[in-house]
Formats: structure tokens, C-alpha cells, sequence
């Protein structure tokens, strides 16, 4: 699949323009804020339906406009796919694929494949929980269509349940209500728990590879939930969830939130039989980083037989040339877009400047 043609209007700083690429490796090249990372930001933010910088709505609208809109054009295995988005300040966002109105995000991710590689990846190694849910997160959606319904789901019964268990006036009907939202909590959680623990252990296997061909180090992930550390089967999942959340339904009470479930899940990663997040030097975190999205990448790639676009961004810099040369050789026969500060650094099949949030085709 292939970034054929991307129109920005009065994004961030990118102003009106149409640009077309190449299906190989585009290279964006220009000085340091000329709007490099903002062009990535668009293309993902069509694949996934937010921006990758955490950025907000009204954040992404240019300063001097009131609204942005964004449309790509691309090659889905022979066909060709439209994805447009927008926003007018105060007012919805929309997505649109192929001129179609779409009412949830579920719906858009999982169409237009990518894999973005930014040094801020390092969080994921040394930041909270959240973070390693979120990549992973993205990650299965990317692969299994329902899972980020799935998601959402669950989040909202989880904000229900935890409204009534603060409920200071707690009555017979909450007893009730809570029976309900058990129920849904534990069949969205089950369906959730499985997936991460599939996911996991299949990205475990593929990283170990990785790492062995970029270093000497061993990296380990280890899935880590509080409702059960074996079962594998939504059923079991969802039984011993169950029983979790009524026989600690007392205790969530007592403290106003919900104990148990997939809100609390984390991703271990120890290298060399330690945990990254403290004993890992700059370096090996960095390592850990890249073998993380490599992995997502390959794991895409096999699940969905078309390559995700690739969106490296300002990341060339930051590897060696036994990495850099490892990315390149491992990704052969996919778009890739590469924002960089010199151009002569990296090799493309097509070149574009950016300057002062205008793109300009060499
Ligand atoms: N809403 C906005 N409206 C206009 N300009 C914005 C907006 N948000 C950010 N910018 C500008 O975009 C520019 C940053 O663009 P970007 O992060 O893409 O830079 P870059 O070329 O990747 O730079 P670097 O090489 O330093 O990473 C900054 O000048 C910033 O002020």
C-alpha cells in the first residue's frame, strides 16, 4: 500500500497544498521547524485517527486559520482508497473513506496501514504503563478490526462503573446496576486480555530475533495483568474476571475505583534479565525501541500481506550504521517516508524540501 497524493490545508503549519510521492522512499528534508514532523503527523493521523504527537484538535488548526483538512490518496493493493479528515474549530471532526462519512475511529483504523518510528518511541521503554497500553493498543488495531471497538467499550462501563462505586448515595438499584456492568466489564475485558496476551507473546518471538541480529543483548517482554496469568480462552478469561470483580466489589467501594482488569495491564520488558526501565542505559533503550517497532512492522506485515507505510521520523540521526543499515535492508519493497535535516545523508527515491511549511518536489 501507497501514499499516492496528500492535500493539506491549514495544518499546523503546513498552508494549502497538493503534493504527490513516490511509492518507494521519500525523503523530507529541510532545517529544524520547517514542518518535516507535521507532514508525518498528517499521514498518520489518517491512519489511526490521531496525532502521534498527542496533539489536540484545535492545536492542529493552523494559528492564523479556524479550521484543517487533510486528504490522502491511496494504492490499497490495486485500488484506490480516499481518506479525508477535518476540523473547524469548535465544531466535530469528520472522517471520510472514499467520500463516505464515518462515525467512529473503530472504523477507520485498520484501512490505511502504518508504522511510525520517533524518538519520543523511547517512552514506551521508560514510561508509564499507559504508554506501553497505548502502543500496544494501536498496534492490535491496527490487525484485528473490533479490537479498538472493543476498547472504547470498555472504557466507557469502566468510567459508569467507577462513577456508582464514588456514588455516595449508594442504594439497592447500584447493587444492581454494578451486576450489569460486571457482566459487560468482564466480556470486553476478556476479549481485550486475550488479544494483548496473543499479541505479546507473538511480538516476544519476533523481537528476540531482531535483537539477536542488532546486538547481544537479550530483551524479554513479558505480559503482565492482574485477572489471570495462564488462561487463554475468552471463557476462562471472563469467568475469573468475574468472580474478581464481585468478590472484590466491597473493596472497590471502599476506595471508589475498579481494581481489576485490563486498565491496569503492562508490557515487562527486561533486557539481559532486568527491567529496562531502570536498569537499561539511554542506548539499550533505544535498541529496545527500535526492536519494538520492527516488530510491529513485521507482524503487520504478515498479518495483513501488504506493508505498512513507513514514517521514520528524525530517527536516522539518532542509530548507528549497523541500525541504520538493519532498517534499510529489512524494509525493502515499501513506502517509506524519512524526514531529516540534510538531505545527502539519506538515500530516497525522491527528495522534498520543506521550508517554511511549503513542500517542494526536487
Ligand atoms: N497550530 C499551528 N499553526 C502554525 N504553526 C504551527 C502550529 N503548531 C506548530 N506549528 C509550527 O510548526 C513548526 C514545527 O514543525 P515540525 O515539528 O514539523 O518541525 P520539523 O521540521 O520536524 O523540525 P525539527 O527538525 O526541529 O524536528 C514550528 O515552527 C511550530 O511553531
Amino acid at each position: 500500500m501507497y501514499l499516492k497524493e496528500l492535500t493539506i490545508d491549514n495544518f499546523k503549519n503546513l498552508k494549502h497544498q497538493k503534493v504527490t510521492f513516490s511509492a518507494g522512499t521519500n525523503v523530507i528534508y529541510g532545517s529544524n521547524a520547517q514542518g518535516k514532523s507535521n507532514l508525518l503527523e498528517c499521514i498518520r493521523l489518517l491512519s489511526i485517527g490521531k496525532s502521534f504527537r498527542n496533539s489536540k484538535n484545535k492545536d492542529m488548526v493552523c494559528f492564523d486559520g479556524d479550521y484543517y483538512y487533510i486528504k490522502g490518496v491511496f494504492d490499497v493493493d490495486g485500488e484506490e482508497i480516499t481518506v479525508e479528515t477535518g476540523y473547524k474549530l469548535n465544531q466535530n471532526r469528520f472522517f471520510k473513506v472514499n467520500n463516505n462519512k464515518i462515525k467512529s475511529i473503530s472504523e477507520l483504523i485498520g484501512i490505511i496501514l502504518t508504522t511510525i518510528f520517533s524518538p519520543d518511541d523511547l517512552n514506551i521503554v521508560k514510561g508509564s504503563p499507559s504508554t506501553r497500553r497505548r502502543y500496544i493498543d494501536v498496534s492490535i488495531s491496527m490487525i484485528k478490526r473490533n479490537y479498538l471497538y472493543d476498547i472504547i467499550q470498555y472504557n466507557k462501563v469502566l468510567a459508569n462503573r467507577n462513577k456508582i462505586l464514588k456514588d455516595v448515595k449508594f442504594k439497592k438499584e447500584s447493587a444492581r446496576l454494578l451486576d450489569i456492568m460486571d457482566e459487560q466489564l468482564s466480556f470486553f475485558g476478556s476479549k481485550i486480555i486475550m488479544y494483548r496476551r496473543q499479541y505479546i507473546s507473538n511480538l516476544n518471538l519476533i523481537i528476540k530475533k531482531i535483537v539477536q541480529d542488532i546486538s547481544s543483548e537479550k530483551v524479554d517482554l513479558n505480559y503482565w495483568n492482574n485477572v489471570s496469568d495462564e488462561a487463554d480462552d475468552i471463557k476462562s478469561i471472563k469467568d475469573l474476571f468475574l468472580n474478581k470483580l464481585i468478590s472484590n466489589r466491597d473493596v472497590d467501594i471502599r476506595y471508589g475505583d475498579t481494581k481489576y482488569g485490563p486498565h491496569r495491564d503492562d508490557v515487562k520488558i527486561s533486557i539481559n534479565g532486568h527491567d529496562s526501565r531502570i536498569f537499561a542505559s539511554q542506548g539499550q533503550q533505544r535498541t529496545i525501541a527500535l526492536c519494538l517497532k520492527l516488530g510491529e512492522y513485521e507482524i503487520i506485515k504478515s498479518e495483513d500481506g501488504e506493508s505498512p507505510i513507513l514514517l521514520l521520523d528524525d530517527v536516522m540521526s539518532e542509530l548507528d550504521e549497523k541500525r541504520r543499515n538493519y532498517i534499510s535492508n529489512k524494509v525493502t519493497r515499501c513506502q517509506t517516508f524519512v524526514t531529516h535535516t540534510e538531505k545527502e545523508d539519506v538515500k530516497g527515491d525522491r527528495y522534498f524540501l520543506i521550508s517554511n511549511g511549503v513542500i517542494i518536489p526536487d
